[in-house]
């Protein structure tokens, strides 16, 4: 039998003896066995590749105390490590012995104090540095800069301070995330088209992305200086000036002034009818033809945002946001009036914006109409509830605003958008679709959302209430975010039964009644969509019973072939045809008529966490992320949780190739 090295098996066994909780997390690490078998892992958390140790996934597993990564010096093959989501404390831990590895995680756990500056020195093979959520403080090691491939550089959540590096040497920086540090002073230029919100939450930061300027600096006050002193007659030769140059001069000046006022004008007129348009589109969207609402969606809701100013509510001006949240960044009603907003689409709600505050910080802002069901009272209570939930897959709510007539729901901005947008929108070539294992990341992280709402909020007959495609979001690993969840307590009760999803369901629409299956309903329908990448018009209008997603799909399973029905744009799916048709079947099971017949949420969510997220191996899967590797999308590539072991093989299969 093909086994590992026994000195693969014994330098981990040496690894584990240094690490608090390992016992009780890893109980197959044992002597006398070996962690790989036919090149399959046979220990927790172990990832093989030719028969040797070359990833260490040890995540969410309790593991504490300081982490000690020298004996893993002696594994020759390990290229990736990841411990995320534990307790582990003291400072980072040393790296330069393990100069072959290509990703690192260590975010969300308890590392403190500051980091060498040359703790990344010999590390020229890194991709990816993951160091979010930690307790790391001082400046941003410069070493960073001399890692030449690094791809995703995630330090956000920590108490990095002073300036971040130029990283322009590294030519493949897809991605930096620094939000909530204690950064401060110009973002390097290399930065400049990213997205603003991986900067906010910093002490002062400014400079491009940002739309703060920064302070003058010596040298360039010196230019400028310089620059004017050409252009303009200096004191000792004004005098000299002829009456025809002064005339001109002024003549050019009025003209300058005359130009800048028609601009402001122009601008002004253009915004409003911006906001005119706006409001043009959300009356469109509540045609009552769902194959309506569709194009209508496609049309407004996933083309580029506009830029609008973001009008206030009447008295609204007057008005305090309440946060429901300890911590976070802190603005008023007024920096959200006064910062640049865009329309992200409008819904059955009412509109939602971008608003980007002065300190680069983005957020959604949702205008909720018909939402008086409740009192004040009953509604801040409601509110003080959403702000005591946390999951990794719910968007959190950071403030409200109450006025009678109008809610103004405040949460992050997310730039990846909607699942909706992913699945239907167009998106442009450096976005190819979802591949296979992104999909069913997406639907656990659904199901793990889902699950948490149910156990956090029992009292409610519908938990989500409005589970559909564009209430998820996505984040930079795409990791999904739940959204506009448990409203259906503050919701006229007309409205909801004309637009919420959960009213949507066989047992609604017939009998007229709803249950907690309601949500397990809507899952089904998003797991179709998922799968077959088909918009589910019908689940969201009027549509004929028999004529919905679900029938659609048993329709052509039963007239063709399963492989019909799924989505010909999903890539990765060489090998998992199997669980793609697992997913399928439980898909169907939530999308059940006969109420009594669906599955629970539990039964499903299980089913759904036995399957493995574990990346197909298509030939024909050919989009490089730009530095020639065979890992196409950006997105597949794995934060934490989802890290799979084929993730990480690729990432050794682009290594030998590289070298
Ligand atoms: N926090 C966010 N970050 C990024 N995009 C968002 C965020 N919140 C909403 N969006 C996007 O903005 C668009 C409009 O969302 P909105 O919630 O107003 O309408 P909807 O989800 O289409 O319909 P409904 O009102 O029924 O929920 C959607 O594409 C949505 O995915």
């Amino acid at each position: 039998i093909p086994v590992t090295h026994s000195s693969d098996a014994d330098v981990l066994l040496q690894f584990k003896a240094t690490v608090s909780g390992a016992e009780e997390a890893l109980p197959d690490w044992v002597s006398g066995s070996s962690p790989c078998v036919h090149d399959h892992s046979n220990w927790t958390g172990v990832i093989c590749y030719a028969n040797s140790v070359f990833g260490l996934q040890l995540e969410n597993m309790k593991l504490s105390g300081a982490l000690d990564l020298d004996p893993l010096e002696a594994l020759p093959g390990l290229r990736a490590l990841s411990f995320m989501g534990n307790d582990f404390v003291g400072l980072m831990p040393n790296l330069n012995k393990l100069g072959a590895l290509k990703s690192v995680y260590l975010s969300r756990n308890q590392f403190s104090g500051m980091i060498p500056t040359d703790v990344f020195t010999q590390m020229k093979s890194l991709k990816k540095v993951y160091l979010s959520q930690n307790d790391f403080s001082g400046p941003i090691p410069s070493s960073l800069t001399s890692i030449p491939r690094l791809m995703d550089l995630r330090l956000d959540g920590n108490k990095f301070s002073g300036t971040i590096p130029d990283l322009k040497s590294s030519s493949v920086l897809k991605l930096v995330n620094v939000t909530n540090n204690n950064l401060e002073g110009p973002i390097p230029k290399v930065f400049s088209k990213m997205n603003p919100s991986l900067f906010a939450g910093n002490k002062d930061l400014c400079g491009a992305p940002l739309q703060v300027s920064c302070p003058d600096i010596v040298s360039s006050t010196d230019s400028t200086a310089s620059s004017q002193q050409q252009l303009l007659p200096n004191s000792s030769n004004s005098n000299k000036l002829s009456a025809p140059a002064l005339v001109a001069i002024i003549g050019l000046s009025l003209v300058i002034i005359l130009i800048a006022i028609a601009c402001i004008r122009r601008r002004r007129k253009r915004t409003v009818a911006e906001i005119h348009m706006g409001k043009n589109q959300s009356s469109k969207i509540h045609e009552p033809h769902p194959h309506q609402y569709h194009a209508d969606k496609l049309e407004q809701g996933f083309s580029e945002p506009k830029s609008v100013a973001m009008k206030a509510p009447k008295e609204v001006e007057h008005g305090k946001l309440v946060f429901v949240k300890e911590g976070g960044v802190r603005f008023e009603l007024q920096d959200l009036l006064k910062a640049s907003a865009e329309v992200l689409g409008s819904g059955n709600f009412g509109a939602s914006y971008k608003a980007v505050l002065v300190s680069g910080h983005a957020v959604v802002v949702k205008r909720f109409k018909e939402m008086n069901r409740v009192g004040r009272e009953d509604f801040q209570e409601h509110m003080r509830r959403l702000g005591r939930l946390s999951h990794p897959n719910l968007l959190p709510l950071q403030a409200y605003y109450y006025r009678k007539e109008e809610k103004l729901l405040v949460t992050q901005y997310y730039h990846n958008g909607s699942l909706a947008h992913l699945l239907h929108g167009t998106h442009g070539s450096n976005q190819p679709s979802l591949d296979w294992s992104t999909r069913l990341k997406i639907i656990k992280g659904v199901g793990r959302g889902l699950t948490y709402l149910y156990d956090g909020l029992p009292m409610l007959a519908l938990p989500h209430g409005h589970l559909k495609s564009s209430n998820v979001l996505l984040d930079d690993s795409f990791e999904p975010l739940l959204t506009d969840y448990a409203l259906v307590p503050v919701v006229n009760k007309t409205h909801a039964t004309q637009v919420m999803m959960a009213y949507k369901s066989p047992e609604f629409t017939q009998h007229g009644k709803t249950s907690k299956k309601g949500d397990v309903w809507s899952f089904g329908i998003l797991i179709l969509e998922i799968l077959t990448g088909n918009f589910p018009a019908n689940s969201l209008g009027t549509g004929k019973a028999g004529d919905d997603l679900a029938s659609w799909v048993n329709k052509v399973m039963k007239e063709e072939s399963s492989k019909e029905v799924f989505d010909k744009e999903m890539k990765g799916t060489k090998n998992c045809e199997q669980d793609m048709l697992k997913l399928l079947h439980i898909g169907l099971c939530c999308c059940e008529r006969d109420e009594e017949k669906r599955w629970e949420l539990k039964q499903a969510v299980e089913k759904i966490e036995e399957l493995k997220v574990m990346k197909g191996d298509d030939e024909n899967e050919s989009e490089g992320d730009g530095d020639g590797e065979p890992d196409s999308s950006s997105y597949a590539s794995s934060e934490g949780e989802m890290m799979s072991s084929k993730d990480i093989i690729e990432d050794q299969f682009s290594l030998s190739k590289d070298n």
